[in-house]
């Protein structure tokens, strides 16, 4: 339902995100799950659904997602960024907290750049940036499903070989991913009040 939750006290919170072969999507499905948000899922073209600039418009926070391409966001998700240039122009969007997520196929792949892509974008829109907030998990004891193994704190990541399905993914990716959504929609609450 996408009707921007507006009689609820709760923060409402909006993921957005492409994928263009399911582990980005089911980041943001876990995401989700922790943050009580709605999905916003930008398509093989580059678009929103119905309703999808709407909830936008309508969030207290929100969550941006691309998978790491060549170093950067994917197209689909750049086209849905230049489009928000129209809420830029009225500043609309100011104030807003955002955060963001991303995935790759290398241990490391560049993914700091999408999220720094990420960051841009909110700044640009005069947004709040919330921090990933879980410690790494980056001990000799450290084991791959461990909270924050790959020790990111500007926003959340998942890795996955290049030739595994998301239905491969590292169930402590997606754990960590929740816990994540958990924290923005915590931080989101703080600052209702
Ligand atoms: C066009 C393209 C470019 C990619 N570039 C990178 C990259 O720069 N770094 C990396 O580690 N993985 C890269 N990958 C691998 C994807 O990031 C990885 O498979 C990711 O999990 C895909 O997410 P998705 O299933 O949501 O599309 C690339 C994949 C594609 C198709």
């Amino acid at each position: 339902m996408m009707d921007g939750g507006a009689t609820s006290k709760e923060p409402v919170i909006a993921v957005i995100y492409h994928s263009g072969y399911g582990h980005t999507q089911r980041m943001a499905q876990a995401i989700a799950a922790g943050a009580g948000a709605e999905l916003v899922a930008i398509d093989a073209d580059g678009n929103l659904p119905q309703g999808g600039w709407n909830l936008l418009d309508a969030a207290d926070a929100i969550i941006m997602g691309s998978p790491t391409y060549m170093g950067s966001v994917s197209w689909q998700f750049k086209k849905f960024a230049d489009a928000s240039s129209r809420p830029w122009y009225a500043q609309t969007w100011k104030d807003k907290l955002f955060s963001g997520f991303t995935s790759s196929a290398a241990l490391n792949g560049d993914k700091s750049s999408t999220l720094n892509y990420l960051f841009t974008l909110a700044m640009q829109h005069g947004g709040i940036w919330v921090s990933q907030g879980i410690q790494p998990s980056n001990s000799k004891a450290a084991q791959r499903n461990d909270p924050n193994f790959l020790g990111s704190y500007s926003g959340a990541m998942s890795q996955s070989p290049s030739d595994a399905s998301a239905g491969e993914m590292a169930p402590g990716d997606l754990e960590t991913a929740r816990a994540f959504g958990e924290r923005v929609a915590d931080v989101a609450s703080r600052f209702r009040r």
